[in-house]
């Protein structure tokens, strides 16, 4: 039959592209009886053959997520590709999806996805492991580590040290004297690095000198600590960090054939960043295991860190204090233990100062709440705008939690989450198979009028009042089993630097009329923040 066909065409090479129409018509016709007759159809934009919606995304999922949801409502699907993706726009409507039961059936955030495949990352680390009993057994570790009080503590003097080399930097940069502009956000992302590193591996990385050096060739800072890691490119590092979630975001949506083809430059950058990152993480893991090799236990559990736990986990120097479980018996790979740290590090560097920088812009657009900063600051710590805070003192600031937690209700870092269904279930009276894909517009929750009184005004004392928050209306850290294991980590490191920076310094906007710079890629990345900084006068 095949032999007939391809007779007839050589002999009439009109009629292929005949043929070929013929094929194409048919395949659109298939598609739109299918898509139109499809089972509980869901409010939603009409998808194109092959790439279903994907020409409308406006390079920002949460923009996206906002006008689709003022066009759709509640409850609309948006095809990727050929996949159907339904998007949830009301604290209700993820009350399963967001569920803390074990029993939960939406445990992991996306299926099978050759993109995350190609990183790596769908059998590593936590973020996207598709793997449950490694990402659960990941994630007790992170409860037992930099989830306790124990690893809050140990925040407050390596912030506190590493803040005053960022003040003298300021100082020799002359940042308080002259009208000198500077990014606060591209500041906060070497501090944050800096910190993250040292308090998660040991190590010192001299991120903030390396910095300061670029900015001021002419009088660099040559005495590098003798512990740091002084060989490592912290820029390019940084950079890495960053450019990971573009590639998460990337090869997470855009199919194979657009990534091979259209995409191919973007495709490419993306991989050799993801190899330099892989490649220097996984050597600071070379470098700490044979550190470990030359030290005792005694010596290992008096110096505890992260990846010392993830190292020695099921070894004889194992100074887990006991975290295991019926799965686990075997060290921890290296490539688990590259990819925990990579997260770990991305939250710590990229999260945390965008949140920062995000703080920084709205208490200047709102000096009221300028005004009770200064007051509990004063209340709390006093006048001594150099003495030392303590735990206790960072507890005691209310305030400084109801702006953090108000900037992120406005302007959350990740706008939209995923979420995937590994059983058939019901979500507002709709069926939906296993394996279908959810996308909750946190975004928009945060803004809804039911759970929030004047939803847009900027108002940190709406989270002083005993009323608290109606259940998943405020998800800056995500919700349920997978809620952000670094959220007492960022929430004290934030809270240390705002009294740091606001008991000290005042801080002026280069340019009050503009809005927020940053970039999505999953992520809002605060791209720049540009400020003035002066030594407070009236304290
Ligand atoms: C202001 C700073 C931060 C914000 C706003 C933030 C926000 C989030 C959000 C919304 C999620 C998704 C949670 C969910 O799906 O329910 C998440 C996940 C995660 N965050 Fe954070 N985060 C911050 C800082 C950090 C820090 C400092 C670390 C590490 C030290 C960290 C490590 C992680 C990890 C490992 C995950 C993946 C958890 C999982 O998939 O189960 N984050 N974060």
């Amino acid at each position: 039959m095949i032999a007939i066909v391809c007779d007839y065409l050589i002999n009439h090479p009109q009629d292929i592209f005949l043929s070929i129409g013929a094929l194409i018509i048919s395949y659109i016709i298939y598609f739109y009886i299918s898509y139109f007759t499809r089972s509980d159809p869901l409010p939603g934009p009409l998808p194109l053959p092959i790439v279903g919606n994907l020409l409308a995304y406006p390079g920002d999922a949460g923009k996206w997520a906002q006008e689709l949801h003022k066009k759709y409502g509640d409850i609309y699907e948006v095809y990727l590709g050929t996949a159907r993706t339904v998007w949830l726009n009301r604290s209700d409507l993820v009350d399963k999806v967001m569920s803390s039961s074990h029993t939960n059936h939406f445990h992991h955030r996306t299926g099978e996805n050759d993109g995350l495949d190609e990183l790596d990352i769908t059998s590593k680390g936590v973020f996207f492991n598709n793997i449950g009993k490694d990402l659960n057994y990941h994630r007790k570790i992170y409860e037992k580590t930099i989830m306790t009080p124990q690893f809050g503590k140990n925040i407050l003097p390596v912030t506190q040290s590493l803040f005053k080399q960022l003040e003298s930097f300021w100082k020799d940069y002359k940042c308080f004297e002259e009208n000198r502009e500077i990014d606060f956000s591209l500041w906060m992302q070497q501090f944050g690095f800096e910190c993250t590193l040292k308090l998660v591996t040991h190590f010192h990385a001299p991120a903030l000198i390396n910095y300061y050096n670029s900015l001021n060739p002419k009088q660099k800072v040559t005495k590098i600590p003798e512990d740091s890691l002084s060989s490592i490119d912290t820029e390019r590092f940084i950079n890495c960090l960053k450019s990971n979630f573009d590639s998460w975001c990337f090869f997470l949506l855009i199919p194979k054939y657009l990534r091979r083809t259209l995409e191919i430059r973007t495709n490419n950058y993306l991989l050799r960043e993801k190899d330099w990152l892989y490649s220097n993480v996984l050597n600071i893991i070379k470098l700490r295991k044979s550190q470990i090799e030359n030290s005792s236990i005694d010596e290992l559990r008096a110096n505890q860190d992260l990846l010392t736990q993830f190292i020695t986990m099921n070894t004889e120097k194992d100074i887990s204090k006991g975290i295991t479980d019926d799965f686990h018996s075997e060290p921890m790979s290296d490539g688990n233990i590259r990819q925990n740290l990579i997260e770990t590090l991305s939250g710590g560097t990229v999260t945390v100062s965008s949140s920062l920088s995000f703080i920084i812009y709205f208490v200047a657009h709102h000096p009221e709440v300028l005004q009770k900063i200064h007051q509990e600051l004063a209340n709390v710590l006093g006048t001594n705008t150099d003495s030392e805070i303590t735990f206790e003192d960072v507890n005691k600031l209310k305030y400084c939690d109801a702006v953090i937690n108000e900037v992120g209700r406005l302007w959350p870092i990740l706008p939209v989450n995923l979420r995937i269904s590994s059983k058939p279930d019901t979500i507002d009276n709709h069926k939906f198979p296993t394996n279908q894909q959810f996308f909750i517009n946190q975004q928009d929750i945060q803004l809804n009028p039911k759970d929030w009184n004047n939803p847009e005004e900027f108002n940190p004392s709406r989270f002083l009042s005993s009323n608290g928050t109606s259940k998943n209306a405020l998800l800056i850290f995500g919700g349920g089993l997978r809620t952000c294991p670094g959220k007492n980590f960022a929430i004290i490191q934030m809270k240390i630097l705002m009294a740091l920076i606001y008991r000290k310094y005042d801080i002026e906007l280069v340019d009050s009329t503009a809005s927020i710079k940053y970039k999505y890629s999953l992520i809002r990345q605060c791209s720049e923040m540009m400020i003035k900084i002066k030594q407070r006068r009236n304290i």
